[in-house]
């Protein structure tokens, strides 16, 4: 496995060693030690989520608060999305910026995202299967977020606006300087 950090100090790119042979592939998808080496701390992963969305499905960007903030290891499935990461962490160099992938089950990457960081995807292909693992529960008191066209945020999700689909929940998200902190 490749691990690099990305431009968002302790999110990591993980490229994933892919073993093909007659019958088809094999690859290990989380690997404990490993990561916790890259960390150099301990990561106790304590819920796997699975959503499946048709094209042009945003999702995001969410994050959960304070004891219940969830650093995630996210990875495609099936098909292809653009994912974003947003650095909420006050006391970061890169604060207020944002990191964007291609996730793909093509490309098998996937993003390591510690917590104090807003998430979010738009769903490129025809159908996606989005899978991570967090290390804090889902807690909905918890639950906050950050508009997707946010102005200061001036994310590109290189996709057209008309053709996107975002839940009324997300549609009505906060703006970042009105975030939940
Ligand atoms: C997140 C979550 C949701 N739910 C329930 C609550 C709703 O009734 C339903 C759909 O939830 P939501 O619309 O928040 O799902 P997403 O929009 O995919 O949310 C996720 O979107 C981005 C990509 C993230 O990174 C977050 O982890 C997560 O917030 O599942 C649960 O029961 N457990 C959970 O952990």
């Amino acid at each position: 496995m490749k691990i690099t950090e990305s431009k968002l100090k302790g999110c990591f790119i993980l490229e994933l060693k892919v073993y093909e042979d007659g019958r088809g592939l094999f690859f290990e998808s989380y690997n404990k030690a490993q990561l916790e080496e890259t960390l150099g701390a301990s990561i106790d992963f304590v819920q796997d989520n699975i959503s499946v969305s048709k094209k042009g499905v945003l999702r995001g960007l969410h994050f959960q608060t304070e004891k219940y903030a969830q650093a995630k290891l996210v990875q495609v499935i099936k098909g292809k999305v653009l994912d974003i990461v947003v650095d909420l962490r006050r006391d970061s160099n890169t604060f207020g910026q944002h990191f964007k992938i291609e996730l793909s089950s093509e490309n098998k990457k996937s993003i390591f995202i510690p917590k104090g960081m807003a998430h979010g995807f738009l769903a490129l292909s025809e159908e996606v299967v989005f899978y991570y693992k967090c290390d804090a529960y889902y807690h909905p008191l918890s639950e906050a977020g950050i508009v997707y066209n946010d102005p200061e945020l001036k994310i590109d999700w290189e996709f057209p606006e008309t053709n996107m689909i975002l839940s009324e929940k997300d549609l009505r998200l906060p703006l970042w300087k009105n975030r939940k902190m």
